[in-house]
């Protein structure tokens, strides 16, 4: 069973040589593109490209429920999500890393829940993302010397166009980052059981800024700062212990009505 699942983000395809390649179908279609699976460090991991094999699909559109169904079906206990975030404060700059807290959800319509009835279920978001994974990422990255922040508020917006000024300057009131994929892929992880950790790349200050972003600029950035995400999985993966001991898995007991 592969116990460990990376999605990729913008920029980021291909962590690992593929020892196989796996055409999942789910009750929620297929997933982003056929999952790899292969090993970082010894570990076996399964990995999706979010957005598609060559980032066919937008922020909006992915298939979120399909890649965490289908990383679930694998055997996948932790997700580990990798993101290109735009920075909404000074501190947070371009190529630091950011292994978030929390996240406040702007998006509008996506499918953010496997239980539509007539299983209801409210799943505790709290504390979003695993603190065993969250900890072993932030030591290794400073271990690692790469400039790295222990938290940040990543707000997620719906896209796929950037932010207003307006927008930009409100987010910046209560969020360190911003994207376009977290949600629902963090809630839809929980929902399943599994644990979940993001590890963020800032690739621009967002538009509060004096310059606009610009997607070419945002994936130029990831494709300069890919080996640290790259060195960062090579570490911290054959660091994750086997067995959790992290209580992500609890909500089950307690999110059903
Ligand atoms: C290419 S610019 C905007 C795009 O980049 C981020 O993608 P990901 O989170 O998958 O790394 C952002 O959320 C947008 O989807
Ligand atoms: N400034 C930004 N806004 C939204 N999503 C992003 N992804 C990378 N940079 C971004």
């Amino acid at each position: 069973m592969v116990k460990i699942g990376i999605i990729g983000g913008s920029g980021v395809y291909g962590v690992f040589e593929p020892r196989k390649t796996v055409k999942v179908h789910t009750p929620y279609g297929r997933p982003s593109a056929p999952v790899e699976i292969g090993e970082i460090g010894g570990v076996e991991v399964a990995f999706i490209p979010r957005h598609g094999k060559n980032h066919e699909f937008p922020p909006h559109e992915v298939p979120y429920r399909a890649n965490i169904w289908a990383l679930k079906e694998l055997g996948v206990e932790r997700v580990i999500g990798i993101t290109a975030v735009g920075s909404l404060r000074e501190e947070y700059k371009p190529g630091d890393i950011v292994i978030t807290d929390q996240f406040i959800d702007f998006t509008k319509k996506r499918d953010y829940t496997f239980y539509n009835g007539p299983r209801v279920a409210h799943v505790s978001m709290a504390d979003p993302f695993c603190p065993e994974m969250r900890k072993i990422f932030y030591e290794t990255a400073k271990e690692l010397g790469f400039p790295v922040h222990e938290k940040g508020t990543y707000v997620c917006i719906e896209g796929p166009r950037f932010s207003t000024r307006a927008e930009s300057f409100m987010f910046r009131q209560f969020a360190h980052i911003i994207g376009m994929t977290l949600v629902p892929e963090v809630n839809l992880a929980r929902e399943l059981g599994m644990c979940y950790a993001n590890i963020a790349t800032v690739t621009d200050y967002d538009v509060w800024a004096e310059k606009p972003v610009d997607a070419q600029e945002v994936l130029k950035v990831m494709a300069e700062n890919n080996y640290k995400v790259q060195e960062l999985l090579k570490r911290a993966v054959p660091r994750i212990p086997e067995e959790r001991h992290c209580g992500c898995a609890d909500v089950l007991k307690s999110m059903f009505v």
